[in-house]
């Protein structure tokens, strides 16, 4: 499948600070727009229904999952969370550049489905961070911080499977490398178009 803007896909084991930058670099960047997921899980602190997520139950979320409602779902932390067709498809189409904050599961699902998105992992400078980073949060529980730590060993192994690894120490560098690969793959694209339709024009002139 393939749409004329492009997909940028980022995924991190919880608390790596996937969320705080890609909210920061849609702040600096007008052209891109964020995916709202739909959850089964409840909201965690002043989290809104469709802002963060759609939060829906589990069965609303399986009777979607029936109807091919979504690019791509998974199972994360025990909770489902998916891609809406209706979240992204319109916004594609009509060429804007989209972001997707999914796990790993989600991320090599839509490299599937669209093998030009760019997927970027974001990894905690180390293990101690990455728990502190959920405790500082606030709002995670104690035995939920304990099941997102060990899922995180599995997570992180997958980064392999990723176009770019940023490791998300010092902030603002995270997000200075986030906005080089956003701007990098801007101009790939955009020069592959023009090569294709310079092609298309040589075949053009062959054939008068
Ligand atoms: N570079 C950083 N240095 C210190 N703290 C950070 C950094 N980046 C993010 N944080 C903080 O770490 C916490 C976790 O960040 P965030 O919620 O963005 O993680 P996440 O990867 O989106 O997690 P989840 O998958 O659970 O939504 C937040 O309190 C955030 O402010
Ligand atoms: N495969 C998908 N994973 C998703 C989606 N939306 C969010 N997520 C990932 O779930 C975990 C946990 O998120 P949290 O908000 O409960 O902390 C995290 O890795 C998210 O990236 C989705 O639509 N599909």
């Amino acid at each position: 499948m393939e749409y004329p803007g492009n997909l940028f896909v980022v995924a991190a084991p919880s608390g790596a600070g996937k969320s705080s930058l890609v909210k920061a670099l849609l702040e600096l960047d007008a052209k891109l727009s964020v995916s709202i997921s739909h959850t089964s899980r409840a909201p965690r602190g002043q989290e809104q229904h469709g802002r963060e997520y759609w939060f829906i139950s589990p069965d609303e979320f399986r009777a979607k999952v029936q109807r091919g409602e979504f690019f791509e779902w998974a199972e994360v932390h025990g909770n489902l969370y998916g891609t809406s067709r209706g979240a992204i498809e319109a916004r594609m189409i009509q060429g804007e550049d989209v972001v997707l904050e999914i796990d790993y599961q989600g991320a090599l699902q839509i490299k599937d489905i669209f093998p030009y998105a760019v997927l970027i992992f974001i990894l905690p400078p180390s293990w101690d961070e990455l728990q502190q980073r959920l405790i500082r949060r606030g709002d995670t529980q104690t035995e939920v911080i304990a099941q997102r730590m060990h899922n995180a060993r599995h997570e992180v192994a997958q980064a392999q499977h990723f176009d770019f690894v940023v490791i998300n120490a010092l902030f603002e560098t995270a997000l200075f490398d986030l906005k080089s690969i956003v701007h990098a793959q801007r101009l790939k694209y955009a020069s592959q178009r023009r090569n294709r339709s310079n092609v298309f024009r040589a075949l053009d002139l062959i054939e008068d």
